[in-house]
């Protein structure tokens, strides 16, 4: 008899350009959204975004509350809840970086309410993906949550961020080659579930934004454009395999035990950027892709070695080594690397020195 089904949540309405933040109070009518907005953010955003977005509402003859949340942690996403309820609204809009996003896709979560995503910044594949991610003791990897309503992403306001956030997000797009390498090995050797239509489109997005890298400069407003669709593209593939997957192997493995361990994290697109590096050399070995990425991520100013993400080379060697015991996700890492084995890959590499 035959079985399989399939569940593919996605926003219902994406709207990207310049100056699309006006369209929030609009995007809200046309989902039918009664009530009261919650604004989640966080401060740079909330001035940047935030009180903005609460101007619209109020011209509009709506009374937003807001919330700003400064870490992302489960008592933030407890005080988001908590005002939610003490301020009797109806549905979230998480306005902000990775942090302020995710963070009101997990209270949005547990509320049952629904969400907009608008994010401030072009640096990480969660600004429509159905995953949340808000570290948990020792657990630093996304979860199953709700995707949003909608997205709303100003290319105005995603062009003026800090030009290294936008970097970020490129390399978080360029480590879905290695992401789709590993989820292959993994169906290969471990019979993990496997989506070719999400690995396609994931392997293709990291293509698309790499063969437009000139295309990648500081205070262009196309570079947020370029990256903010291959933003989506990717988040569309998590949601069209339901795990983060196609977007997520050894190189984040790397990156979540680097938020755990090193002393001050780098920004996550980066850190898995350089973790990417070492794993495509991994799979690869001298002429596999590692060059290309590599290379890639110097074409888009994104760092590609330990010294640029400010972490020192030992802490390399200790998240290579340990990371593929955060998670039970099969990669080119398989049980462990050993010590003398992480040091070659990252001194051949050029990542630690
Ligand atoms: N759910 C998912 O599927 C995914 C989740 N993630 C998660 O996302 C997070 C990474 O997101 P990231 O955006 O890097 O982290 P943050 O939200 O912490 O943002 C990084 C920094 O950028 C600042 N910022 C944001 N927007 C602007 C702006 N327009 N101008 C100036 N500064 C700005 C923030 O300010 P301030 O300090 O004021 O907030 C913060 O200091 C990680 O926690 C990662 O795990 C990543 C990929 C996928
Ligand atoms: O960052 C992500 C994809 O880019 C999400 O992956 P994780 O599930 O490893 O957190
Ligand atoms: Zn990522």
């Amino acid at each position: 008899m035959f079985e399989k089904s399939t569940w593919i949540r996605l926003p219902r309405n994406v709207v990207v350009g310049h100056g699309v933040r006006s369209s929030v109070v609009e995007v809200v009518d046309d989902l039918h959204l009664q009530g009261r907005p919650l604004l989640v953010t966080s401060p740079t955003p909330r001035q940047v975004a935030a009180e903005p977005v609460a101007a619209d509402f109020e011209a509009a003859g709506i009374d937003p509350a807001i919330v700003t949340i400064e870490s992302a942690t489960f008592d933030s996403v407890e005080t988001v809840i908590e005002t939610a309820e003490a301020e009797e609204v109806s549905y979230l809009i998480g306005v902000g970086g990775g942090k302020a996003i995710d963070i009101a896709k997990m209270a949005s979560d547990h509320l049952e309410m629904g969400f907009l995503s608008v994010p401030t910044a072009a640096s990480h594949d969660g600004v429509i993906s159905n995953r949340g991610s808000v570290p948990d003791g020792n657990t630093r990897h996304s979860v199953a949550a709700e995707p949003p309503l909608a997205v709303v992403a100003d290319t105005e306001i995603l062009a003026e961020a800090p030009w290294e956030l936008t970097t970020a997000g490129c390399a978080d797009i360029i480590s879905n080659y290695t992401a789709v390498m590993d989820w292959r090995l993994a169906k290969r050797l471990k019979n993990a579930e496997y989506s070719e239509y999400a690995a396609a489109l994931s392997e293709m997005t990291a293509e698309i934004l790499v063969d437009n890298a000139d295309l990648i400069r500081p205070g262009l407003e196309e570079s947020a454009w370029v990256v903010t669709k291959a933003l989506m593209s990717s988040g569309v593939a998590m949601s069209i395999a339901d795990s983060s997957r196609p977007a997520s192997g050894a190189e984040h493995l790397f990156s979540h035990q680097l938020d755990r361990i090193a002393p001050t994290a780098a920004l996550h697109g980066h850190q898995v950027g350089v973790g990417s590096i070492m794993t495509a050399y991994l799979h690869g070995g001298e002429r596999g892709i590692w060059r290309d990425i590599r290379d890639a991520l110097a074409s888009i100013d994104a760092p590609t070695t330990a010294a640029e993400l400010d972490i020192d080379d030992e802490t390399v060697i200790e998240a290579l080594t340990t990371c593929h015991e955060i998670r039970d996700r099969y990669t080119i890492l398989g049980d462990g690397m050993d010590e003398h084995a992480a040091r070659e890959v990252a001194t051949k590499t050029g990542v630690i020195s």
